[in-house]
């Protein structure tokens, strides 16, 4: 039995749909195995804009600070995204997050399930047998470089700044990983233009004396877009800066068919952070059809972070299940979809009591009662 404090951060748009099926499947983790998981829920974003003025109140950053984990659902809404000139923002409040724990490096996992195939818009021979991760670097970069307008108004400006110190700490973190997996780590960046893409270069190849086990393959960033869809087999573990990051692994959810598959996991020095890679998708706020499944992936990983393989590894059978059986939502099941709350229902159902296979649209309240 484990006691553990997870802070929970539902954000904006479906960000609270998605989180509910999560932490519903952690108490269904935690009823399971007899743990004791206290799971309380901050504002940031859009909604903490709303309430305090501030995307990342005090209070949602304290309790982050004190919790063994924060799971975050998605942050966002048109009303600032259609407003350029807006000063304060639900994005700064993620920012600002990720930098206050020292959250620097993001991992995604991408995984093409054999049953999803079909639903990909790639063909099926490309992408059958994909599985990478990357490695994003999440605190450095343009994200985080002086930003603003000229003194005549008439231009504006993101410095991109990296130091050795913030590439050594992640390329660590993924010639690590690559060692345990398929021994294979390709540096994706853009060294014939910038200047820190050829920093980069210059410590990862000093690096990999370090691990004579490791490959090391070097991909521009342009290239490595095409690659990602051409044969993504070819890739074990990526490792990219903040902006390449973020814009290579929502195509590479295009291999797995659906954004709402992807999750997360941002790691550094303090408290971990897991999240799914999607965002806020507003269009589907309220509609019941958002995909809780990179969700409630990311409470898997979670829950490997804090050690407990075993409760994370039934997370993954139950997905698997949800998959195999098609208990999906529209994007992957068009012709009897589920909702949300469906698929959360019965992932949570199958980890609660995974001897009772009896889970259906009807009886899930029954069968639920005792977990949520
Ligand atoms: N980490 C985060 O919180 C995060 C990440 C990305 C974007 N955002 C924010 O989200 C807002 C919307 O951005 P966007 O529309 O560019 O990206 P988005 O990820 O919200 O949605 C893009 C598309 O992906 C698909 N999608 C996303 N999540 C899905 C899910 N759970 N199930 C099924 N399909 C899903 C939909 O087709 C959607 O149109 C913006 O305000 C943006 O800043 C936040
Ligand atoms: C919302 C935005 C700041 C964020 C990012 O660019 O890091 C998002 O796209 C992500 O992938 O988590
Ligand atoms: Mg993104």
């Amino acid at each position: 039995m484990v006691s553990k404090k997870i802070a929970v951060l539902p954000g904006d748009g479906i960000g609270p749909e998605v989180c509910r099926q999560a932490v519903k499947v952690l108490e269904a983790v935690a009823t399971r195995f007899g743990h004791r998981f206290e799971m309380q829920s901050y504002p940031m974003g859009a909604c903490a804009i709303d309430a305090t003025g501030n995307p990342l109140p005090d209070e949602t950053l304290d309790a982050c600070r004190a919790a063994d984990a924060v799971l975050l659902g998605a942050i966002g809404d048109p009303k600032y995204d259609n407003d350029p000139s807006a000063k304060v923002r639900p994005e700064q409040g993620l920012l600002r997050l990720r930098k206050e724990l020292g959250l620097f490096a993001n991992i995604r996992p991408i995984t093409a399930y054999d049953i999803l195939l079909p639903h990909s818009p790639l063909k099926q021979d490309r992408i059958q047998g994909t599985d990478m991760v990357i490695f994003r670097e999440l605190t450095g970069g343009i994200y985080f470089g002086a930003k603003g307008r000229t003194d005549d108004g008439e231009g504006a400006y993101d410095h991109c700044v990296y130091s050795r110190h913030e590439i050594r700490r992640i390329a660590h973190m993924a010639f690590q990983s690559a060692a345990g997996r398929r021994q294979r780590l390709t540096l994706v960046d853009k060294a014939n233009v910038l200047e820190t893409s050829r920093l980069w270069r210059e410590e990862v190849r000093e690096m990999a004396h370090q691990y004579p086990e490791v490959t090391v393959d070097y991909l521009l960033v342009d290239n490595a877009a095409m690659q990602m869809i051409l044969n993504p087999k070819q890739f074990d573990v990526i490792l990219t800066e903040n902006m390449f990051g973020d814009i290579i692994s929502d195509e590479a959810s295009v291999i797995a068919g659906s954004m709402g598959l992807l999750p997360s996991a941002s790691v550094g020095a303090e408290v971990a952070l897991f999240e799914p890679i999607h965002g806020s998708y507003p269009q589907a706020k309220g509609k019941g059809i958002a995909n809780p499944i990179a969700t409630i992936l990311s409470a898997a990983m979670l829950l490997e972070h804090l050690e407990l393989n075993e409760e994370a590894a039934l997370v993954r059978e139950a997905v698997d299940e949800a998959l195999n059986n098609g208990v999906l939502t529209k994007e992957l099941n068009t012709t009897a979809p589920y909702t949300t709350e469906e698929v959360g229902n019965y992932i949570a159902f199958w980890i609660a009591d995974s001897s009772e296979k009896q889970w259906n649209k009807n009886n899930v309240e029954i069968g639920l009662s005792t977990i949520i």
